[in-house]
């Protein structure tokens, strides 16, 4: 697969693939992920989730756990990410822990950076509804807690530029694969709004990639992409993430922590 023809503008090393799921495929993930166990949930303040793949300890060891067979056997995800190449160069060439993320119409994901266990690459399928994923950065210069959001772990207090640098908006059953270098230099998070809205006017197409949607080319439904480019909004629906990532360290794997 040539991932190039999918590389978001503005953005190093990131790509957006619209379909990657068929409508057939999500419908039967999303049934798959509400009919699992409701111990497997993990409930958080603000959205409900689900590891699949392994716990991973507080030194970044992954401790295996089989995947769910829709993730390896039908619609196998993790077969159907081989060929886009995106973990070609990762110790494991596929991901071995997928966070499944679970956000009604009005719950989000504050800004904030991912942990430090993962080789830099994550591949975020998303079901069941869009969503306006943003990157920020933080302020160069520290500026008061009270001028701007801050950051929990990891920013240690720093502040963020609230205005998100670029946005890329994830249409259901596309798959959004980001790399080393945004991962690194920026933060994430999605609003925790029921609607997105998107400006009529003021959207110049020469300063859309660094104001508005990075990936607006590469949206495949043409509501969506009308919405977005002439103004309007989109109501959010229950959505799911599949956020693919390769744990480097894996218990069993030499590291002396023995065997599952
Ligand atoms: O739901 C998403 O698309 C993003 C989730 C995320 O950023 C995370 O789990 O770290
Ligand atoms: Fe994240």
């Amino acid at each position: 697969m040539d991932l190039t023809q999918f590389a978001i503008p503005g953005l190093p090393q990131a790509y957006y693939i619209p379909n990657f799921v068929t409508e057939d495929e999500e419908k039967y993930l999303i049934r798959k992920i509400t009919e699992s166990p409701l111990p497997r949930w993990r409930h958080l303040q603000n959205r409900r989730l689900q590891i699949l793949g392994g716990e991973v300890t507080s030194k970044n060891v992954l401790l295996p756990q089989a995947f769910p067979s829709y993730i390896t056997e039908y619609p196998d995800i993790i077969g159907r990410l081989r060929p886009t190449g995106a973990f070609a160069a990762s110790p494991h060439k596929q991901p071995n822990h997928i966070i499944l993320n679970e956000y009604r119409a009005g719950q989000g994901i504050m800004a904030h950076e991912d942990g430090p266990s993962y080789y830099p690459v994550v591949a975020t399928l998303s079901l069941g509804s869009h969503a306006v994923f943003h990157y920020y950065r933080y302020t160069s210069i520290s500026v008061g807690a009270d001028e701007g959001l801050t950051s929990g772990k990891g920013g240690k207090g720093r502040s963020i530029n609230t205005t998100p640098v670029m946005s890329v908006l994830l249409e259901p059953r596309s798959l959004v694969i980001t790399t080393q270098e945004l991962y690194a230099t920026h933060l994430h998070g999605i609003d925790d709004v029921h609607v997105d809205t998107f400006p009529a006017t003021g959207r110049d197409p020469e300063t859309l990639s660094s104001t508005g949607i990075a990936n607006i080319e590469l949206i495949s439904d043409e509501v969506m992409k009308d919405v977005v480019r002439g103004g309007g909004s989109l109501g959010r629906e229950t959505r799911y993430s599949l956020t693919c990532r390769d744990i480097e360290r894996v218990a069993g794997h030499g590291l002396g922590l023995g065997r599952r």
